[in-house]
């Protein structure tokens, strides 16, 4: 069991540019955690100062009540957004590599190697060189350079970006599997159905702030429950003024943002019917694609 991932309070700036204002977080050990973002929102800059490759102006990363020294450091599993392997470096030879240099023996180094190289679909590939493999292929490579040496935490800038869809199960696999191990896991991913269907919790950013976190239904239900209304478009505006009604979007399927306790669904109903003829009445829970576009927009 490890500890959890602490992110206090970091600020960055690039000359003039605010990368990241108290970016503030924690990742439980055993927890996948999804950091979404648009892009140039702050994602790798965070990670990048997570794993100290850049440091932050202010602000700290803890393991449990450790701040992450050289040494807890090298516990950490990460794939960088630029990826780092040497193109000219056979597969096998550059992870037992990567595995002596964080303290592994070098049967230890052999037998992580060849498990992690099998499993990742990559073990025919152990004496090429990796600039002959796929993009996919490499990036496969790139996730067990982030697995061999049995990291405490697992850290990674868009995994899944490129992958063939066997490869996203995989990787996915991968990823519940050392979570049930008891590690804090993070990845940045653009693609949400992915982050919805694999995360315990999401952060969603910003122009480097921290806008929106918490279980995904957590934040579905956070702004209320959503109507759908459906019918041949009826005169807008009809619903504006109903009690516990905070947005309306009106179009051939007319969505209500609705507040449960002050709402009245009945009302809301017999007034759409009074506007025109409703097909379809229906409560819906937007996804974390709607979601992030609100939260980003806002
Ligand atoms: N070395 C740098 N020098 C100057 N500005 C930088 C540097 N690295 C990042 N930035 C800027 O900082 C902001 C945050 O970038 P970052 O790469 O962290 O975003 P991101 O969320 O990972 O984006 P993406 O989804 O596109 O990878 C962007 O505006 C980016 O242009």
């Amino acid at each position: 069991m490890t500890a959890p991932l602490i992110v206090d309070g970091l600020h960055k700036r690039y000359g003039d540019l605010v990368a990241l204002r108290d970016m503030t977080f924690s990742v439980d050990p055993g927890e996948i955690f999804g950091f979404v973002g648009s892009n140039g929102a702050g994602k790798s800059t965070t990670m990048r100062i997570i794993l100290g490759v850049l440091a932050a102006d202010a602000g700290e990363v803890r393991l449990g009540d450790r701040p992450i020294d050289l040494d807890l450091r090298r516990r950490i599993g990460y794939m960088p957004e630029e990826r780092g392997l040497y193109p000219k470096m056979k597969v096998g030879e550059q992870l037992t590599f990567l595995a002596r240099l964080h303290g592994m023996s070098a049967a230890e180094a052999q037998d992580s190697v060849q498990r992690w190289t099998d499993r990742l679909g990559v073990g025919a590939r152990y004496d090429d060189n990796v600039a002959d493999l796929s993009l996919g292929n490499q990036q496969r490579v790139q996730l067990a350079a982030a697995l061999v040496h049995d990291p405490s935490v697992l850290v990674l800038d868009e995994p899944f970006s490129g992958l063939d869809p066997v490869a996203v199960d995989v990787m996915s696999d991968v990823l519940k599997e050392k979570a049930a191990e008891g590690i804090p896991v993070i990845f940045s991913s653009h693609q949400l159905d992915l982050v919805q269907r694999l995360c315990n919790r999401v952060g969603i950013i910003a122009r480097g702030e921290m806008r929106a976190l918490g279980t995904v239904d957590d934040l579905r239900a956070r702004d209320g429950i959503t109507l759908e209304i459906t019918g041949p478009r009826a005169d807008v505006a009809w619903a504006d003024a109903l009690p516990g009604v905070r947005r309306v979007d009106y179009g051939e399927t007319t969505r209500l943002l609705i507040d449960p306790e002050a709402a009245d669904d009945q009302l809301i109903l017999s007034t759409a019917l009074q506007n025109g003829p409703v097909h379809r009445f229906a409560t819906s829970t937007p996804s974390l694609t709607d979601l992030f576009r609100e939260v980003v927009s806002a």
